[in-house]
């Protein structure tokens, strides 16, 4: 096993219902200690995708490809036990919604001090006091332990889901959407909880959200997905900050400025159209019937994730008019609009 392997490599992911492809071959690692976002329009896979990291994708689904966890573990078509063994091990989810995460009927410090049991086999007491500690660490103060789920506030909940995921140290958390019933604010701790909580382990977080503020100051990378496939992956700061596919462009141009453009009053710049639905055959670029930039090329081939700018930089954009687009390719889509 060398240094440099990641934590978790998955290869040419297909998901599929009846036949539809609605995750259309993807392939991307994460590494370890990293933040990794999974950002696109809703519908473009990123829930689908983030759970085939843990094994858990719905039951009717059909799954090709690989998902590979350092040391070789294949979850890819795992049986239930060998999952079972790596949930909240080495692999973790904070779902969207907290409350189907808890038990209504227990408090959240024995629902924490029961799964560090069931995963450490410690005493009742010691699990207890861990349960203790792993609460504080993400901000549930002692006098809060004994409080059942619809005693706390919204983001004390998710904040004890976080704890719970982090109970057994695992490489992996997967959060999925975990702030999308939080107000903005709260929204802000939760996340900084979670990259905390990432930071202290050592593991890795990826983060699926549509909300590219929480990529710029929570993620270190992102994937962004188009209609399960791979649009751009890069360093969310390089990626946010110049887009380079323009499906990105549009996605930020849609996004209301921070602080108003004199001339653009109130308008609200959106990408054109609509992603095609699952197994809609896309010859060619998937996102070609909406991109102000889409030439013949583009409605033929599908174009495959390839490297620009400086290598080191480590962004791979799937587009074949990457190489000569322009600069600002935001503005793209604002004319557009
Ligand atoms: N159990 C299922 N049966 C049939 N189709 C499904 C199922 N689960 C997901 N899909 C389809 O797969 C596509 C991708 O779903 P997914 O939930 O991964 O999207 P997403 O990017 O996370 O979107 P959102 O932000 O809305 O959650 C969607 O078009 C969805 O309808």
């Amino acid at each position: 096993m060398s240094a440099e392997e990641p934590l978790l490599s998955v290869r040419d992911l297909r998901i599929s219902f009846d036949g539809a492809d609605a995750v259309r071959g993807l392939s991307f690692d994460v590494r370890a200690g990293e933040v990794l976002a999974l950002a696109g329009e809703s519908g473009a896979g990123k829930s689908l995708t983030a759970r085939a990291l843990l094994g858990l994708v719905p039951r009717e689904a059909r799954v090709r490809g690989t998902v590979r966890l350092r040391g070789g573990t294949e979850l890819v078509g795992a049986p239930r036990r060998t999952l079972a063994a790596l949930w909240g091990r080495r692999v973790a989810l904070v779902p969207q919604d907290a409350l189907s995460a808890l038990s209504p009927v227990h408090p959240v410090g024995d629902q924490v001090a029961a799964v560090l049991r069931s995963l450490h086999g410690v005493s009742r007491r010691e699990a207890r006091d861990r349960a203790g500690t792993a609460l504080d660490r993400v901000g549930i103060p002692a006098a809060r332990r004994d409080a059942y789920p619809h005693e706390l506030s919204g983001g004390m909940r998710q904040r004890a889901v976080i704890a719970l995921a982090t109970a057994g140290d695992p490489d992996l958390v997967v959060a999925d959407e975990p702030t999308t019933a939080l107000d903005p604010d709260l929204r802000d701790q939760v996340l900084s909880v979670l990259a905390e909580r990432r930071a202290a382990t050592g593991g890795a977080l990826v983060l699926v959200t549509h909300d590219l503020e929480a990529v710029r100051d929570h993620a270190d990378r992102v994937l962004v997905l188009y209609a399960g496939r791979h649009a751009e992956t890069g360093p969310a700061a390089s990626v946010l900050g110049r887009p380079r596919a323009p499906y990105t462009a549009g996605l930020l141009a849609s996004l209301p400025p921070a602080v108003p453009v004199p001339g653009r009053g109130r308008r609200l710049p959106a990408i054109g159209g609509t992603p095609p639905a699952p197994g809609e055959p896309a010859a060619g670029c998937a996102f070609a019937p909406r991109c102000p930039l889409a030439e013949d090329r583009c409605r033929a081939e599908v174009p495959a994730p390839r490297p620009v700018g400086d290598p080191a930089d480590g962004r791979d954009v799937s587009c074949h008019r990457a190489a000569e687009l322009p600069h600002a390719l935001g503005e793209l889509f604002l004319e557009a609009a």
